[in-house]
């Protein structure tokens, strides 16, 4: 048992990490991309990561996600280490308990929207409906479409849809409305934080745009690969009382 020796974090502790660590390359061209990183997370959070190009924020989403092993330090989900996880554990792993939404949606292009939603049903233990997930995203009068039929915005809420229907654990969200204008945005900020608050998914969302910090349980803000300062909000706002 690899992991006997170790203490499992307290209940209500989704992700704990401590002395986290990655680098890619070696000798002179060696990144470290993460340092040293202590993070608690708890069940149901809204997290926002924040920090300028390279600081580190997709390699930290990454390895809670499963996608990626951390070099030093560890990562717990829960009582599973992910950083003893083999190959074949991390693939059950994200596959059970992840939803993963990236700036870009990777739709297929062939499927419908429910077909899209649909693909993930098939193979998780206990999802909800294809037709709820989407109605959760607000595409109901939408789901028979085709993703080039549908507005960038549209295509990031099938994306979110396909995200939660397995019901995971946590949604990781890597730039979600980098792609996006600034209304459009806001309506797929508002689509996270009502699964965040309706499904009690623990969210993490990933951003360049300081302004979306407001929404966010917690800030973390990340500078050459440290957790520089984490923030509590006192009071969460909605998207759309953020204005940038
Ligand atoms: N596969 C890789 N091989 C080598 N270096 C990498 C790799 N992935 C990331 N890095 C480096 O690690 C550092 C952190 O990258 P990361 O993508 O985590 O930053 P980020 O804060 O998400 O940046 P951005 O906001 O630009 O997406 C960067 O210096 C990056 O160049």
């Amino acid at each position: 048992m690899p992991n006997a020796m170790r203490t499992p974090p307290p209940a209500g502790c989704v992700f704990r990490t401590r002395g986290l660590g990655k680098s890619y390359g070696s000798g002179e061209t060696r990144v470290d991309a993460l340092r040293e990183v202590d993070l608690d997370i708890a069940r149901g959070e809204f997290v926002v990561l924040l920090g300028p190009s390279g600081s580190g924020k997709s390699t930290l989403l990454n390895i809670l996600g499963g996608l990626d092993v951390p070099s030093t330090g560890q990562v717990m989900f829960g009582d599973e280490d992910l950083s003893r996880a083999d190959d074949a554990e991390l693939t059950t792993y994200r596959r059970e308990h992840v939803g993963f939404v990236f700036q870009f949606y990777n739709l297929i292009p062939s499927l419908t929207v429910r077909e899209n939603v649909a693909l993930v049903t098939d193979i998780v233990k206990n999802p909800m409906t294809v037709d709820d997930a989407i109605d959760r995203v607000g595409l109901t009068p939408r789901r028979d479409h085709f993703p080039a039929q549908l507005s960038g915005g549209e295509q990031q809420r099938v994306a979110i849809a396909r995200a939660i229907v397995k019901r995971p654990e946590v949604l990781l969200c890597d730039e979600p409305t980098g792609a996006l204008d600034y209304q459009t945005g806001k309506l797929v900020l508002e689509v996270i934080a009502r699964i965040n608050a309706e499904l009690g998914t623990t969210t993490i969302v990933i951003t360049h745009n300081a302004a979306i910090a407001g929404m966010a349980d917690r800030v973390v803000y990340l500078g050459d690969g440290r957790v520089l300062r984490v923030e509590v909000n006192e009071k969460k706002l909605s998207p759309a009382e953020l204005s940038w």
